[in-house]
């Protein structure tokens, strides 16, 4: 069971981040030199316009893809010196996932879902903190149905409890709200923030919308594969406008600023 990072450092970030698919006349840099901290203990929105590279900042972030230069830390830990055991070991432990698709396991109940991570990294599950995540996501009286007995709102509830079940160092949440319906997507945004804000857990998500975005504490725009800003306190007002600035540009050089 790992502490938390303290307030103030990154909980994950890249350095000078490059990512490159495809050679010559097929290349595409997803990642053209980004440099990004996610503070601990903070909500962190990552938007931008459609291929703009906010999934494959988030992977490379949380090691489940390799940068093609530059460095990802999950604490002061380099991503880029560790062989693949430590690499499955380190996302087992020390982070959490959530994905649009909720990626429940369908035999099992909500009870053995949320500590699925826990007995798969043979811990024992530290029943105060479990019981408290339950009660935050609201489903103590479904722990023994299966995933299929839920609404999908519920499902990303257990998805969320199992992501923070393991109290891992940062939470990455993929389109968490993708699949939901505004009210269900709203349960999940508020739990993701207090799991932040009352539980000093650290949340990084990716999201298309403003009004997800505007959950978090601050939002970094992704723009051509670059960092070309950051909002602090957001409102859904505020991304839009933001993005439809992206949207005025696009085609005349969007984006090419860095602000790191
Ligand atoms: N496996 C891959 N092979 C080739 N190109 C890829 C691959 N994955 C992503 N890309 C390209 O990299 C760029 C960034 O993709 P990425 O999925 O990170 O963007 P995104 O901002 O998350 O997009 P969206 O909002 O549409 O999900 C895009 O141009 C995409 O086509």
């Amino acid at each position: 069971m790992t502490t938390l990072t303290p307030v103030g450092t990154s909980a994950a970030r890249v350095v000078d981040a490059f990512k490159v698919y495809g050679a010559g006349d097929a290349e595409v840099r997803a990642l053209d030199g980004v440099t990004v901290g996610f503070p601990a203990a903070r909500f962190t929105a990552i938007m931008g316009p459609s291929g703009s590279g906010k999934s494959t900042l988030m992977h490379c972030a949380a090691g489940l893809d390799t940068l093609s230069s530059g460095s990802a830390f999950i604490g002061t830990t380099d991503l880029g010196t560790l062989g693949d055991r430590d690499l499955t070991l380190l996302r087992r432990e020390r982070i959490g996932f959530v994905f649009q698709s909720f990626n429940l396991v369908g035999t099992l109940t909500v009870a053995e879902n949320i500590t699925l991570p826990l007995d798969l990294a043979g811990a024992r599950p530290d029943t105060d903190w479990v019981d408290a995540l339950i009660d935050v996501v609201g489903l103590g009286d479904r722990l023994l149905h299966r995933p299929s007995e839920l609404s999908g709102g519920q499902q990303q509830r257990v998805a969320v409890a199992r992501a923070l079940a393991g109290r891992p160092d940062v939470v990455f949440a993929d389109e968490p709200t993708g699949n939901l319906d505004s009210r269900s997507g709203a349960e999940v945004l508020n739990l993701l923030g207090r799991a932040v804000h009352e539980m000093g857990r650290t949340v990084v998500m990716v999201t298309h919308d403003p009004v997800a975005a505007a959950h978090a504490d601050e939002v970094v725009f992704l723009a051509d594969g670059r960092l070309v800003d950051r909002m602090t306190d957001p409102t859904a007002e505020k991304v839009l406008d933001r993005m439809k600035a992206f949207d005025g540009l696009a085609g005349a050089g969007a984006g090419r600023g860095t602000v790191s």
